[in-house]
């Protein structure tokens, strides 16, 4: 079986992990042995740096570090082997959430960004991102009626924009491995578009 790596990309509340689940069992019924994963974390270790990294204050600089830190670790121990093994991963945000919070959003150097992708991924990208795209103030309102805020949450609508125009420099840059799904759409919308990307590349 031919191995697949699939990221989830959006600001927080865009819907992703309502659709993880959908697609793991599309995947699964096609006979792929799927790998469900996260950033930041995946490991014991960036499960570890997650907690830091969600709950303490900290500057963008140290927040890019902690979270390529515990990127290594994953690529190390979950990432590459399954896909050395022919399996299919999905990940809950990767190197892109980098690019658009700590960079777009909080204003961190992107070539500071660039370099530690360069050395921690060696060259190792996505087969294809799928970025849930929809306004800051509908994402609010959706994360209002569903939880708590944590660190991130917590910032206004202001910084989710920035974060939204950061995912869309890293779609432009990268046509061929980003496809927009417009998550202002109802649920059975946003998975018809899932299904139409994955439909388009015989998936
Ligand atoms: N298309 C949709 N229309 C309306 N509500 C939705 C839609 N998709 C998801 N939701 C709801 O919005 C909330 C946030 O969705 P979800 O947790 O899937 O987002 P997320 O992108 O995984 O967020 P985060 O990255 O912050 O964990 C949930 O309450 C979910 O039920
Ligand atoms: C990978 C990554 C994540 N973040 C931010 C984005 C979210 O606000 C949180 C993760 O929370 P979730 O409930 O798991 O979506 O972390 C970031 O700022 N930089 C990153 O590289």
């Amino acid at each position: 079986m031919k191995s697949r790596f699939i990221t989830f990309e959006g600001i927080d509340g865009a819907g992703k992990s309502t659709h993880i689940a959908a697609l793991t069992e599309r995947l699964a019924q096609g006979g792929a042995a799927v790998v469900n994963t996260r950033e930041p974390g995946g490991t014991v270790l960036a499960e570890t740096l997650r907690g830091l990294f969600l709950h303490s204050g900290m500057d963008s600089l140290t927040e890019a570090l902690l979270v390529f830190a515990g990127r290594r670790d994953h690529l190390q121990r979950v990432i590459e082997p399954a896909l050395a093994a022919g399996q299919t991963v999905l990940c809950d945000r990767f190197t892109d959430a980098s690019f658009a919070y700590q960079g777009a959003g909080r204003g961190m150097d992107l070539s500071i960004l660039e370099t530690l992708e360069d050395w921690v991924q060696e060259g190792r990208q996505p087969d294809l991102t799928l970025w849930f795209d929809l306004p800051a103030l509908m994402a609010a309102q959706r994360r209002a009626a569903a939880r708590e805020a944590d660190r991130f949450e917590q910032q206004d609508l202001e910084f989710f924009e920035r974060v939204r125009g950061g995912y869309a420099e890293r779609a432009a840059a990268a046509p061929q491995r980003f496809a927009r799904i417009d998550a202002s759409l109802s649920v059975p919308e946003v998975a018809a578009q899932i299904a139409a990307v994955m439909e388009a590349r015989g998936w």
